[in-house]
């Protein structure tokens, strides 16, 4: 499991870590895992042109230590100084010692025109909102630069605990970060920023504290996921019932129950008007025409791909007293108090559009604050919330602890009908006897890399990711 700690955290055991330790020794870990980094990225370190970006705190400090470590191994090391009565007085020294040179920020930007490498140390979790005006036009230099751009800690300009970015934030091909991920890095849109994360212990200790975000990895999917005894048949592996599909939309039916096939239940059973195109495609599905208080037991239900205007189905299967998935129109239909009164689990798997129709918000906003959106969900709905995206978040009923991000996924995956896809594929977890925060981010995970494994590079439809679900489960269950 991959672990981000808020800033808040991160703050106390740094503390408690420092009061045990000589004066300095923790900057010199994290620069030496700086210097480390940057030397890999350059290949050859000697004769190479570092230009160091410098902000006002420790961040800078990091990048300064950095620096002058690359100095000694034969880098030309030139320290941009955004605030130069500010500058890290002992990084600055160390730099000067090596050999490495200061300019103003005004010879900044041809500078790093000219660098291989650039190394982000404007702010790190000491900063607050978006970059400050001298520092845009570095960023803006370093983007467009043949150099490559190692953020310290994390890119300058995103916010460390929420994922946001406001205005301009330096862009990372990769971000050498200490002590433990920060969540910033995992959420979109600031993940995007921090190119690669390359993580440096420093001897923080959190392993007593909750995270504040929870990424699942092969070999915690491979332990959840549902595995048929020999005493299995059809029956005690679960049955999901997929109320979806319209005479409007009946592919939503059928690409749901594709995901459902898929996701491990012993059996899919299709109540709704699309049951034709449903078994000429999948002849293994139970399909019934009565509503889905009368189709027979299930252990769980999906309902909402593709359902229109259906609001009595839904209705309907949020009064099922077992655990019950709500997707797409089901959303939108489904009445907040009938969501809010049930006794067993929900999951709800909006993506940003629906989440900000929810929340009576923009779909901007939703975007942009994506951690605090799928918390407010959770909690006015007391069900896990499932935020589909380039990064999917899942946060528990009430919307409170370690919220659950994958990032298997792939831009690829924004194609028509992926989100039935996952719909199914989840609520068949959930009637395999997965709890709704496992079903839903065990379904994401293994819906992103199906969409990686069949895309490769290339687009793909929604019934070719479902047809990629066995792949991606082998690769987990076999451990990548
Ligand atoms: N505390 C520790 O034990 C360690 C800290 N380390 C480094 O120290 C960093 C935190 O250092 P600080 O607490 O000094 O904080 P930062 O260096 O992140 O930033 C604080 C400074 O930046 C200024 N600032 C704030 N927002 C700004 C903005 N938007 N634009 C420009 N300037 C802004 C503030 O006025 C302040 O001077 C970490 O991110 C990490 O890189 C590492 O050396 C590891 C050990
Ligand atoms: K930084």
């Amino acid at each position: 499991m991959r672990t981000a700690y808020s800033v808040e955290t991160v703050r106390t055991a740094e503390r408690e870590l420092m009061a045990r330790l000589p004066e300095g020794a923790l900057m010199q870990r994290a620069a030496a895992g700086l210097a480390a980094a940057c030397a890999d990225l350059l290949g050859r370190v000697y004769g190479s042109r570092v230009v160091l970006l410098v902000g006002s705190g420790d961040n800078g400090g990091d990048a300064l230590y950095a620096g002058a470590r690359l100095a000694r191994r034969g880098a030309g090391v030139t320290a941009v100084l955004l605030n130069p009565e500010r500058a890290h007085a002992g990084g600055l020294a160390a730099l000067r010692r090596a050999g490495g040179t200061v300019a103003g920020a005004g010879q900044g930007e041809g500078l790093v025109a000219r660098a291989d490498l650039v190394v982000d140390g404007i702010v790190g979790i000491g900063g607050k909102g978006g970059l400050r005006p001298e520092a845009v036009p570095l960023a803006v230099a370093a983007e467009r630069s043949r150099a490559a751009v190692v953020a310290v800690d994390l890119p300058s300009g995103v916010d460390a605990d929420t994922g946001e970015v406001r205005g301009a934030a330096v862009r990372a091909d990769l971000t050498v970060t200490f002590g433990t991920h920060k969540p910033g890095l995992l959420i979109d849109p600031a993940r995007e920023y921090a190119g690669s994360v390359r993580l440096v212990d420093i001897g923080l200790e959190l392993e007593a504290v909750p995270p504040e975000l929870e990424a699942l990895q092969h070999a915690d999917v491979a332990r959840l996921l549902p595995v048929p005894g020999a005493e299995s048949d059809k029956y005690r592996r679960g049955v999901v019932g997929i109320a979806a599909g319209s005479a409007r939309y009946p592919g939503a039916a059928v690409l749901a129950v594709s995901g459902a096939l898929r996701g491990g239940a012993g059996a899919v059973r299709y109540v709704g008007p699309a049951a034709d195109a449903v078994i000429a495609r999948f002849p293994e599905t139970l399909v019934s025409d009565q509503g889905p208080a009368k189709a027979g037991r299930v252990q769980a239900w999906v309902v909402g791909p593709g359902a229109g205007e259906d609001a009595a189905t839904v209705a309907e299967v949020v009064a099922a007293d077992v655990p019950v998935l709500i997707d797409a129109d089901g959303l939108r239909l489904a009445e907040p108090a009938a969501v809010r009164g049930r006794t067993a689990p929900t999951l709800m798997t909006p993506h940003a559009g629906e989440a900000a129709a929810l929340l009576g918000v923009s779909r901007e906003e939703v975007e942009g604050g994506r951690l605090a959106a799928v918390r407010e969900l959770a909690g006015r709905y007391g069900a896990v919330v499932l935020l589909k995206g380039s990064t999917t978040l899942v946060a528990s009923a009430g919307g409170q602890g370690a919220v659950r991000v994958n990032a298997t996924g792939t831009s690829w995956l924004a194609t028509a009908g992926s989100g039935d896809v996952l719909s199914g594929l989840a609520g068949s977890l959930l009637a395999a006897g997965l709890s709704a925060v496992d079903a839903g981010s065990c379904a994401a995970y293994l819906h992103g890399l199906a969409g990686r494994l069949t895309a490769d590079g290339a687009p793909v439809g929604a019934h070719d990711v479902a047809a990629g679900v066995p792949a991606a489960w082998r690769d987990v269950v076999r451990g990548g």
